[in-house]
């Protein structure tokens, strides 16, 4: 080993490319063969023992008035660096004081990208007296130009900053004139901090008390699909954009939901939209359903909304409001619900490939299922004297993996009250009607099971063609027929709701495994909190406690040993599980004793748990006292 002097003849007259980099190099004296002289330093030199040959350095630098004689000849007055200056003078004073502590720091000043200079042009001069013609580059024609350079930095008299977009860029506009209108990230959100699974076939054979770090967190596809949904949520369009209301009352940042983006007056003879909105009284988001040109007469048409808004059915969507707007340009008709991201509508989820998801298939467990939370839902609606009206399958969402929910209740009362001839028929005929609205809406997804041609068959001729159960043909039969109430379909279907029970409470448990292995890290997070409210906190840098003799020094020195352990190559041991456990043990207080070593190995104690927990209790209480 060549310590101290150079392998390589060839390499000395090539400057060190890490006196360039870093302002130094760490392997001079220790066999680095390159040059270390820093031209920069040579300079100064330069500079300080002859003003005449001064004149490459101070050229530069021209244009700065405080960059006198007197300060290159040495002057205190002049290479003190207490006022702060945009021009040379201050640059100059740090550059005479590291020249006298020598050239071993990190931030070296004489490093090129580190020096700034009274002018780009003239450093090139050498090379061509043209480059002198070349005006230097100014953000604005406010900020100081050449010609006022070396005149002192007065942060008064500075000119403002403002950044002038031109007129009529949405951007703008939508800055200033939408109070509500937030830029939010751009999408996709960066998932760097999960590792994805690996794939099935590189996965390890665990034993059965082995765990990965992947099972000390909610599964990935649930985490996802969790994301996906606060992403959807978080998703804005400008007014300027979309051309719509900045607010409707209270509701304001209007997001059209709809995907495909083309209205239709098809399910209730109105033109209808569909939108996110958030509350200005709440902060939450809703789903503002919207009709145009309703002719809303009275109050009295609203007549119903007080009982579907008092309605709580865990297969309805939540109507919380209703109200006429001509915010839109129209007699528009507004329902507020409530806001499910990422649902789909039957026909979305079932029929259509929506971005890159696949139609979903249809089943009979599933249509069994959907059978059931039917039921659930007429069976509420009709307990609070109402009926559902609408079983289009465009106006049931699906929130989540087979969780359907009525999306439009109320919208029929209203439309039907506004107009002139209003409902003939009773309530009792109109929740009759419902049954065979639900009977209807399965008899038709149960359809896409078949292959043969059913679609032109009338219900009477396609129920037997259907590739179901004889139970589920006889359900359907009934129900299209008119035959059942909704509590003889309950007592009919009672096996087929047990068996969805059962499906729904292992779902739960499910959720719940899911979120006591969260529960765990939410105690972890305060615990990276306060160690990192105590550690490193700048007033304490003089602070006796914190020294090697001091008191709090295991915490820094646990701090270390948790999070910057490197292994026996120098490289970071990223292991969270080492992590994990260390915090774990510190928050039990455990009695097991760890070596703590200092950075430079030159200090090492052994301390339990248990004393570091009071350590960083007694530190923490500290800082809040
Ligand atoms: N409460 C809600 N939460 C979240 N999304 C919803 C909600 N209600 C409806 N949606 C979604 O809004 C989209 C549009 O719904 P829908 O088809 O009912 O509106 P529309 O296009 O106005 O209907 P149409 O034109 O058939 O009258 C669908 O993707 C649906 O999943």
């Amino acid at each position: 080993m060549n310590n101290g002097g150079t392998q390589y003849e060839w390499a000395k007259t090539i400057p060190c490319r890490n006196i360039k980099i870093h302002g130094f190099c760490k392997w001079e004296k220790k066999g680095c063969s390159f040059n270390h002289d820093d031209p920069s330093k040579k300079n100064v030199s330069e500079v300080k023992s002859s003003p005449q040959t001064a004149k490459p350095v101070s050229e530069p630098m021209s244009a700065s008035t405080t960059l006198s004689s007197e300060s290159l000849s040495g002057s205190k007055a002049g290479l003190t660096p207490s006022k702060p200056s945009v021009t040379g003078s201050s640059p100059l004073a740090v550059q005479s004081d590291t020249a006298d502590s020598g050239a071993r720091k990190k931030f070296n000043i004489h490093t090129p990208s580190f020096t700034p200079t009274g002018s780009l042009v003239n450093k090139f001069a050498d090379l061509s007296s043209k480059l002198d013609d070349i005006p230097s580059f100014s953000p604005s024609g406010n900020v100081a130009a050449p010609s006022s350079a070396g005149v002192p930095f007065d942060p008064q008299s500075a000119p403002i900053f403002t950044p002038v977009m031109p007129i009529g860029d949405p951007a703008r506009s939508s800055a200033e004139q939408e109070p509500f209108y937030q830029q939010t990230n751009p999408f996709p959100i960066n998932y760097h901090l999960y590792a994805g699974q690996p794939p099935p076939h590189v996965q390890h054979h665990l034993k059965p008390h082995e765990r990965t770090v992947a099972d000390l967190f909610i599964p990935n596809d649930l985490r996802e699909e969790i994301q996906k949904k606060n992403e959807e949520s978080l998703r804005t369009i400008s007014a300027a954009q979309s051309g719509l209301p900045i607010h409707i009352n209270q509701y304001h940042s209007l997001c059209p939901i709809d995907q495909n983006f083309e209205t239709s007056a098809k399910s209730f003879g109105y033109t209808s939209s569909v939108y996110k909105v958030m509350s200005n009284l709440d902060g939450k988001l809703y789903t503002m359903r919207r009709l145009e040109n309703v002719p809303i007469s009275s109050e009295s048409c609203f007549r119903s909304v007080n009982k579907w808004r008092s309605l709580n059915c865990a297969n309805v969507v939540k109507l919380y409001e209703v109200m006429t707007t001509r915010e839109f340009g129209d007699n528009s008709l507004v329902l507020i619900y409530d806001y499910y991201p990422m649902s789909r509508n039957l026909l979305e989820a079932h029929f259509f490939k929506i971005g890159d998801k696949d139609p979903e298939l249809i089943t009979e467990p599933l249509l069994w299922n959907y059978l059931v939370q039917l039921t659930n839902a007429v069976s509420e609606v009709h307990k609070a004297g109402l009926a559902v009206r609408v079983f289009d399958p465009t106006k049931i969402i699906v929130t989540n993996k087979a969780r359907i929910r009525l999306s439009a209740c109320g919208v029929y009362d209203i439309l039907e009250a506004a107009s002139k001839e209003g409902s003939t028929e009773s309530l009792e005929q109109l929740q009759a009607r419902d049954m065979q609205g639900m009977g209807i809406l399965i008899y038709d997804l149960a359809k896409s099971l078949v292959f043969a041609k059913v679609q032109n068959l009338s219900v009477e001729e396609g129920i037997p063609k259907l590739t179901v159960s004889d139970k589920l043909k006889f359900v359907l039969k009934k129900l299209i027929e008119n035959e059942l109430s909704v509590q003889q379909l309950q007592q009919l279907i009672a096996p087929e709701i047990l068996s969805v029970m059962n499906g729904v409470q292992d779902s739960a448990d499910y959720m719940e495994a899911c979120l006591s292995r969260e529960v765990e890290n939410a105690r972890l997070v305060r615990l990276f909190a306060k160690l990192d409210f105590i550690c490193d906190r700048p007033e304490f840098v003089k602070d006796g406690s914190w020294s090697e003799t001091g008191e709090r020094y295991p915490i820094k020195l646990f701090r270390d040993y948790v999070f910057h352990q490197v292994d026996e190559n120098g490289k970071p041991v990223l292991d969270l599980t080492h992590v994990i456990n260390c915090l774990n043990k510190l928050d039990a207080g455990s009695k097991e004793t760890i070596l703590l070593v200092s950075p430079d190995e030159m200090s090492c104690l052994i301390v339990s748990y248990e004393t570091l927990k009071e350590l960083v209790e007694k530190s923490f209480c500290q800082l809040r006292s």
